[in-house]
């Protein structure tokens, strides 16, 4: 599969050339020249077919021959080893609870894919790999799990101080060894503007051989499309397929189903649920695309006021407005909203809500009482664990640390504080 810059100015690159540059040189994001068909069988016949299988099959023709077939099978049969259940909420509600992996949220799942493939592709290369990776909480910490203590490579994590919750801070900055962590003192926006700008330094990119592991990246990007295939294998109604509500704040997790769903998997309609950060629902409404400063919320991963991927759904939907309306909606939820919908699930049904899955239920709920024949599933892309700050007060109950949280929550962090300058994240690399 070759790939080509969305700004249409750069040549045109391999899986292999867009992992390792991350973003393509006129500052574009990279896309697949075309979009393969999944085999019908593998509809059909799904729910006998082990997820290694699914995301080999799924994969495969993004990756082509660059990584040999065994390899390629070992990869994803380690980035997919740790379940992904679809549990029923309510008669019409289902959870694609992707919180099993390490780090507890969606993002293990593309983050251990990308680590084995730029491991692949950097094997003997003699070169130091820098990863850059702007987050607004759980990418960094997935991140720097997948990447820690790997041979040859720098995780280099920006994150905006005192916007990540005190679960996820750990995650980030407790590691050491070959994570760094810089505390940054803006935004998420800002973080992901300064790595963006990293790539496109020539004196950077003279010096460091710098990638992104951030949705930007197709490496990061493609594999989030499994668990959709998972989800679709655990459907039970195949006679009608599910709406999708996905909590975003990126867009790249949503747009990874859609383009699942484009190669052949069944999906009725796909909901971007969002926060007050509502860029893609005004869009929605006005058909104009403006960016602004994110605000804070209590999901505060999806605290994103300029959505990197918008432009990849777009491109989807070959820039036609009627047809992206036809299988694509936002909506955006309130904090108060969040929060009394966190409390009504839990008293109703026993089952704890993280703040990004509660506005993707709520979302869901909502659209299901305007199409009241249909039925759907929410990603809970995030434990509740990760925000107990927040959800131990809603519900009043508290919410035991697993294993993983404890062992990090009293160690010391380490991180550097530094401005939202790109002078200050150059200078801070040039070290
Ligand atoms: C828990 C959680 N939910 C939702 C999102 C939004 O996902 P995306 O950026 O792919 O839209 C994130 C951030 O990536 C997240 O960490
Ligand atoms: N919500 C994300 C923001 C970055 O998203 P990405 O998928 O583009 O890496 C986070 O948690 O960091």
């Amino acid at each position: 599969m070759n790939y080509y810059s969305l700004h249409k100015q750069s040549p045109i690159a391999s899986f292999k050339e867009a992992t390792i540059l991350g973003q393509a040189p006129d500052k574009g994001l990279y896309f697949p020249e075309t979009i393969p068909q999944v085999d019908k069988e593998l509809i059909s016949n799904i729910e006998n077919i082990s997820n290694e299988e699914i995301a080999f099959r799924v994969i495969k023709p993004y990756v082509g021959n660059e990584i040999k077939e065994d390899d390629l099978f070992r990869i994803v049969s380690e980035t997919v080893n740790f379940p992904i259940p679809l549990v029923l909420v309510t008669e019409n509600i289902s959870s694609l609870e992707l919180f099993h992996g390490p780090t507890l949220a969606f993002k293990d799942v593309g983050a251990r894919f990308m680590s084995r493939c730029l491991g692949e592709f950097v094997k003997g290369a003699g070169k130091k790999v820098t990863v850059l990776v702007a987050t607004s909480g759980d990418t960094g910490g997935a991140v720097a799990n997948g990447f820690f203590d790997v041979d040859g490579v720098d995780v280099v994590i920006l994150y905006p101080s005192g916007k990540v919750s005190s679960v996820q801070e750990k995650q980030l900055t407790t590691l050491g060894k070959n994570i760094h962590a810089l505390e940054v003192n803006g935004t998420f926006d800002d973080c992901q503007q300064m790595v963006k700008q990293a790539f496109t330094d020539a004196e950077l990119n003279k010096q460091l051989f710098l990638t992104s592991a951030n949705s930007i990246n197709v490496a990061r990007w493609l594999p989030q499309q499994f668990y959709y295939f998972f989800a679709y294998k655990q459907w039970k109604q195949k006679e009608q397929a599910p709406v999708i509500a996905v909590p975003s704040g990126n867009f790249g997790n949503i747009c990874a189903g859609i383009l699942a769903h484009m190669s052949g998997l069944p999906v009725q309609h796909f909901i971007a649920a969002c926060n007050a950060n509502n860029v893609v629902p005004n869009y929605m409404q006005s058909q104009q695309y403006q960016p602004k400063a994110a605000v804070a919320t209590i999901s505060n991963a999806m605290d994103v006021g300029n959505p990197s991927n918008f432009v990849r759904i777009l491109e989807l939907f070959h820039q036609q407005f009627p047809q992206l309306k036809e299988k694509f909606s936002s909506v955006s939820i309130t904090d108060e909203a969040t929060k009394q919908t966190m409390k009504r699930v839990f008293d109703a049904t026993g089952y704890t809500l993280d703040p990004h899955g509660a506005v993707g239920y709520l979302a869901l709920e909502e659209y299901l009482q305007q199409h009241s024949l249909l039925k759907g599933m929410f990603l809970e892309t995030a434990h509740p664990v990760k925000f107990y700050d927040v959800v131990e007060p809603v519900l009043n109950e508290t919410v035991p640390l697993p294993e993983s949280v404890k062992d990090i929550i009293d160690l010391p962090k380490q991180s550097t504080k530094i401005n939202a300058t790109f002078e200050a994240l150059k200078d801070f690399l040039k070290q």
